[in-house]
């Protein structure tokens, strides 16, 4: 059986299939070509990270696909209920990636409390007729110790950023789907485990009590965050995306920095991916990342294995 991805698989992922005895190949098939591809090919299964996007026209046309694979966790780029009901399995790696998103969040969060993203772009030299100002724009910075964190969306990368920010000193809120109190469990080098209970609130709670808000929730039809959430929120909060484009409104952040409501802004996912609008780009209180959270050589690693495991259970039972 021939295992074509689309968007890359690690070597370990590649290793264990071709052990088991598939084809694998590893190439970049255009979206507008990846329809005929598949089907000339004869292709059973199709692995994708977030940039392919596997439709129904695509489905209805590969009558040779069984497995559809997403190498990470949101599946909005597939069209999975439909893709089921044709039969086919489809699959994704929802745990393997939370640590790495997780620590972007915090890089973001370390680097924005203290403008490292920009000041990495103006560098002040001694010397430099901007030198002294330049100094003072980014001295002046805030700890994260003992500041509040806002997660909203607590599955698992929204409970792995709340580990980090425990570990940091910070107090930390979530919001999901039920209310109360939910637990965590902190575990260290030395296989020590700790249980700490988070308080869950509703999103207009967690909007006005956090100094820092981070979204870990999927795809959405209309924002989460959009003006009347910015209007409710402390002065001089930082809010991070690092879910979907879409989740937070683009415009209404930059107004929200504008008015100084929104200290800063971190960035690794994008209404319109892969080019976020200029606006953004130009923009100094935003740090950006170009949708790396997952793309840490651990986490592929994981992805790549975990998609191995799970085709080759699914497709030997199919056979037995
Ligand atoms: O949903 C995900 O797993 C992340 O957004 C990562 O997407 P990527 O695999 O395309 O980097």
């Amino acid at each position: 059986m021939k295992v074509l991805a689309n968007d890359g698989l690690s070597q370990s992922g590649i290793d264990s299939l071709r052990k088991a005895g598939f084809e694998v190949i590893v190439k970049k098939v255009a979206q507008e070509q990846l329809k005929d591809y598949l089907r000339d090919n004869g292709i059973s299964v199709l692995l994708v990270r977030s940039a392919t996007k596997v439709r129904k026209e695509i489905i209805d046309a590969c009558i040779h696909l069984k497995v559809i694979g997403r190498g990470g966790v949101g599946m909005d780029n597939i069209d999975v209920e439909y893709a089921r009901s044709k039969g086919l399995s489809v699959i994704n790696t929802p745990s393997a990636s939370s640590s790495s998103v997780a620590e972007l969040v915090f890089a973001h969060l370390f680097g924005g409390v203290r403008k490292l993203h920009d000041s990495n772009r103006n560098m002040p030299l001694e010397g430099d007729s901007r030198f002294k100002d330049l100094k003072k724009s980014y001295a002046g910075g805030v700890e994260l110790r003992g500041k509040t964190l806002g997660i909203i969306g607590f599955g698992r990368i929204g409970r792995e950023v709340a580990k980090i920010a425990l570990g940091v000193g910070m107090k930390v809120i979530a919001s999901d789907h039920e209310v109360g109190e939910a637990e965590i469990t902190l575990e260290f080098y030395n296989h020590q485990t700790i249980k700490i209970p988070i308080k869950t609130e509703p999103v207009e709670m967690l909007i006005r009590d956090s100094d820092f808000i981070t979204l870990h929730v999927p795809s959405q039809d209309k924002p989460v965050i959009g003006k009347a959430e910015f209007d409710k929120m402390k002065d001089g909060v930082g809010i991070i995306n690092a879910a979907r484009g879409g989740v937070l409104d683009e415009e209404a952040l930059l107004e929200a920095i504008e008015t100084g409501k929104v200290s800063f802004a971190a960035l690794d996912t994008y209404e319109n991916e892969p080019n976020p609008a200029i606006k953004l780009l130009m923009n100094e209180s935003i740090s950006l990342s170009p949708h790396i959270g997952a793309a840490t050589q651990e986490a592929q690693e994981r992805i790549g294995v975990e998609l191995a495991e799970q085709i080759i259970s699914i497709l030997k039972k199919e056979k037995a």
